[in-house]
């Protein structure tokens, strides 16, 4: 196991139980590195080191915390093209799209920087004669992120950064086909200045260090992001433990894009093939539901077809490349199973869904629309996470909204139009999370609220200032100051 990288827990760099490799999905014969795969004992010994230094870390002063996130911040921005390039190898988004993430994750640490400094409170009057009531949020103690592997660096930046922030220790298992980033991103932490326990990075299987954590009662708080069915064991995992665990869950999306005859048509192409198929489709937020009013729905497909023909599906890393490889295997099996169901349901094939072969082995799929697709049909309720949208025909627009609505999901949506009234509309009546006018489903700013309702989050919301309600426990304080 000579030369692999090593896992970080209690201040020190140490090997884990085994090494896993991790291989690049643009071209299978080239492994990034080896990386080691933690045993539930060193995820306990991780979680105990945190337990450890939680008391002194939770005392220390707003701008030591500051300034280890800002140079956390500062070196990712630094380093964006190298680290964008490193992510991008791994995880198979296009090299553009890895730097943007990387450079995203960047901000997050600077925001979060700047939070410590904004910390508040509240002083009221009490209802009761000579008492004041103080309302404070303090830190929850031992904080477990489980991450997936869809943005290797932004969603580690968006649960670590607010968990240090707010006076919390953290154990990140990152997700097992994506060590590479949540590595570099382990040793920016550690040269910024962390105290040893304070944040721990265990490598490995979500099924046994991911499990150890869910176990473990040192551990107050999980932040998780990935499948819904994962998402359900870790909330079962956290309501039944002793004591219970606070959480925080984001998982899937169905996100619908409504285009109504009134759309500026190039603008709403853009959204649609930018929405479902940049990042591969695989992003919780894609636009996997286009949603078309019969006006406007056979010109909308014809075009959108033909800016499909015009993607370059290739190699993460080469450059004029718009849509890069499957993550691995598993998820092409995935996406191929859910290009079969939809045929068999009835739907056209209007365009894709291919392998494709290129210089070297990797999991090309050309991106595939369907089209009359009829929204009760599996292909339009489940999540594919791949390069997969379907086309769902309206009326009119009262139509198109409940067809959006009709969902288990409700992360985020958008409508296409030039009309103030159905935006307007659309906006007070969309059953999601996050609602975008005019733009993709996918692709949010980094100092607002990420999250969404029904099937797609639990627990309170991620990012911007609203990330303080999850990483904080509120305490009110009655002070009797005498006659
Ligand atoms: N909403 C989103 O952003 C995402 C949704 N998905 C959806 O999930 C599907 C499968 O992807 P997959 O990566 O397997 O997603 P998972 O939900 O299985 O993985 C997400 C994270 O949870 C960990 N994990 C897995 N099992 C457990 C467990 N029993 N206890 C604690 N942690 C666990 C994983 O570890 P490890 O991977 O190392 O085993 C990973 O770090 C995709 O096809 C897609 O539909 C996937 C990624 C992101
Ligand atoms: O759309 C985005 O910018 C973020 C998407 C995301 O967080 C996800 O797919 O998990």
């Amino acid at each position: 196991m000579s030369g692999h990288k090593l896992n970080f827990i209690g201040g020190e760099w140490v090997a884990g139980a085994d090494a896993s490799p991790d291989i690049n999905p643009s071209n299978t014969h080239d492994m990034i590195g080896e990386f080691s795969r933690a045993s539930a004992a060193e995820a306990e010994s991780a979680i105990a080191a945190a337990y450890e230094a939680f008391p002194a870390w939770s005392r220390s002063t707003i701008q030591q915390r500051h300034d280890i996130l800002k140079n956390i911040g500062d070196e990712i921005i630094a380093r964006k093209e190298e680290l964008g390039r490193l992510l991008s190898r791994e995880e198979g988004k296009t090299l553009p799209e890895g730097i943007g993430e990387v450079a995203r994750a960047g901000q997050i640490f600077q925001f979060f920087a700047g939070e410590c400094l904004r910390m508040a409170g509240d002083k009221l009057s009490s209802v009761r004669p000579n008492v004041d009531v103080e309302i404070t949020r303090e830190p929850i103690g031992v904080v477990g992120l489980i991450t997936p592997w869809n943005f290797p660096i932004a969603i580690p930046a968006w649960k670590i950064a607010p968990a240090l922030a707010y006076g919390n220790c953290v154990v990140f298992k990152p997700a097992e086909l994506v060590p590479a980033s949540a590595h570099a991103l382990a040793e920016i932490i550690v040269r910024a200045g962390v105290p040893a326990g304070v944040f721990n990075l265990v490598m490995g299987r979500g099924s046994v260090v991911g499990e150890a954590m869910l176990k473990s009662p040192r551990i107050a708080a999980i932040s998780f992001t990935g499948s819904v069915a994962t998402g359900r064991k870790v909330a079962q995992a956290c309501i039944g433990s002793d004591p219970m665990k606070k959480m925080q869950l984001e998982m899937g999306g169905k996100n619908p894009l409504v285009v109504l005859d009134d759309a500026d048509i190039k603008i709403a192409v853009e959204c649609a093939v930018n929405g479902a198929f940049f990042s591969t489709g695989q992003r919780c937020t894609a636009s996997s539901r286009l949603i078309v009013t019969d006006g406007i729905h056979d010109k909308f497909v014809d075009a959108v077809i033909d800016r499909m023909k015009g993607l370059v599906v290739d190699d993460a890393l080469k450059p004029g490349t718009h849509i890069g490889p499957v993550v691995d295997q598993n998820q092409l099996d995935q996406d191929l199973s859910y290009v079969r169901l939809g045929k068999d349901e009835g739907a056209t094939l209007a365009f894709g869904g291919e392998l494709l072969n290129r210089e070297m082995p990797g999991f090309y799929l050309s991106p595939a629309l369907f089209t009359d697709v009829d929204n009760r049909m599996r292909i339009a309720r489940e999540e594919i996470f791949g390069p997969v949208a379907t086309v769902t025909r309206a009326r009119d627009y009262d139509e198109a909204l409940a067809i959006a609505n009709d969902t288990p999901f409700g992360l985020s949506s958008g409508i296409c139009t030039t009309s103030l009234k159905h935006a307007s509309h659309f906006k007070r009546n969309s059953e999601a999370g996050m609602v975008m006018v005019n733009l993709p489903t996918a692709g949010v700013d980094y100092h607002v609220p990420f999250g969404g309702r029904k099937g797609s989050s639990y627990g309170p919301r991620e990012q911007g200032r609203y990330a303080e309600e999850f990483y904080t426990t509120v305490k009110t304080a009655y002070t009797y100051s005498g006659t």
